[in-house]
């Protein structure tokens, strides 16, 4: 369930008012996701055709000082052609508004659905919209830290401490030592852009091979752009626990995203390392995730081992992830 914050009919009319968009018609709650409530809105639209939105309500993971960041990228990004939705400012030139205490933004609706079980045509495909993006960031005015690198992640496994880890498995009872060895050899100085941190299959929509949508920019900030193509390499080309790499589907990412930016040799170099990171940064997300939330609560846990199988292939196999079949 993702709709955190009831609003009442009234609300939703008073709100949509604000905008140049027409009536509401209707108002449903979106299941998925779980960081924000979202509804999609139809309106009637400004020329007799019925239009629809996404409407976001900002729950408390995001800081409403950090929406001119958020909003204004995917207004850079829409408005340079990249497959994301811009958003919907209202009669007064705003991004987002206030409604029930928090902020409220209303956002384009993009067609398409997220892959399930990606194909190495879709893997292309989101390589090279994972490229576009990286070049039409470059120039955004605004930046972000990125507040999940290495040392915040190895700092998340050190609090929830070996002992909870390894009883989630005790394979983990060894994370915090591979996270302080993986620190070691983390590259510097790589081709920096805006990177979207976390495109996963779920963050992108798709009507069969084209991306008709790159969505969820919420963990966005500076970062190599060869890191973001690492978090996207060991988001699409593994089976869902992580357990086999397919190389089909590493070559198509790879090549997609080469079509639009080639990648310099030591950023090629560098994957299996930033591979290392992004499996970490998720293994430590999951991992708090999993021991703050009680097992018996509706919420789906995503698994943190899916992320340490993904680490065990990359430290064992290394450049060769990445290689052409
Ligand atoms: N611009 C859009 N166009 C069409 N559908 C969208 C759009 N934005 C979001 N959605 C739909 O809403 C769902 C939830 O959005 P999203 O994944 O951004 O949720 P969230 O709670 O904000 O983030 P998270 O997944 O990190 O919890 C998506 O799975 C998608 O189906
Ligand atoms: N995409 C992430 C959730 C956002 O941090 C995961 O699958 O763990």
């Amino acid at each position: 369930m993702a709709v955190y914050t009831h609003l009442g009919a009234e609300q939703l009319e008073g709100l949509i008012a604000a905008y140049d968009v027409g009536a509401l018609v209707s108002a449903k709650g979106i299941a998925e996701g779980v960081s924000n409530s979202n509804w999609l809105i139809e309106t009637t639209g400004t020329r007799d055709e019925r239009q629809r939105f996404i409407l976001t309500l900002y729950e408390k993971r995001i800081d409403t000082n950090e929406l001119p960041f958020f909003l204004g990228l995917l207004d850079h990004l829409a408005q340079r052609g990249c497959a994301v939705p811009a958003t919907v400012h209202d009669r007064d030139g705003a991004a987002w508004r206030e409604i029930a205490g928090k902020s409220a933004a209303l956002i384009e609706f993009l067609p398409g659905v997220s892959p399930g079980k990606p194909t190495p045509a879709q893997a292309r495909a989101v390589g090279a919209a994972l490229a576009q993006i990286h070049l039409a960031a470059r120039d955004f005015p605004l930046a972000r830290c990125d507040d999940l690198d290495l040392a915040a992640c190895t700092a998340m496994l050190a609090s929830c401490g070996k002992e909870r880890l390894a009883e989630i498995d005790p394979a983990l009872a060894q994370t915090i030592e591979v996270a302080h060895a993986a620190a070691k050899h983390q590259p510097e100085g790589l081709p920096e852009s805006i990177i979207h941190s976390d495109l996963f299959p779920d963050n992108v929509l798709m009507l069969g091979d084209r991306v008709t949508g790159l969505i969820d920019f919420y963990f966005a900030c500076n970062g190599a752009m060869a890191y973001d193509l690492a978090v996207t390499h060991a988001a699409w080309c593994f089976d869902r626990n992580g357990a086999v790499l397919h190389g089909r589907l590493s070559n198509a990412l790879l090549a997609g995203y080469e079509s639009v930016r080639a990648l310099q040799d030591d950023e090629r170099a560098a994957l299996p390392a930033l591979a290392e990171r992004a499996c970490l940064r998720f293994l430590a997300s999951r991992a708090e995730d999993w021991l703050e939330t009680p097992s018996d609560v509706q919420v789906m846990r995503k698994d943190p081992m899916d992320f340490w199988r993904r680490l065990t292939v990359y430290r064992e196999i290394g450049i060769d992830a990445f290689a052409k079949a």
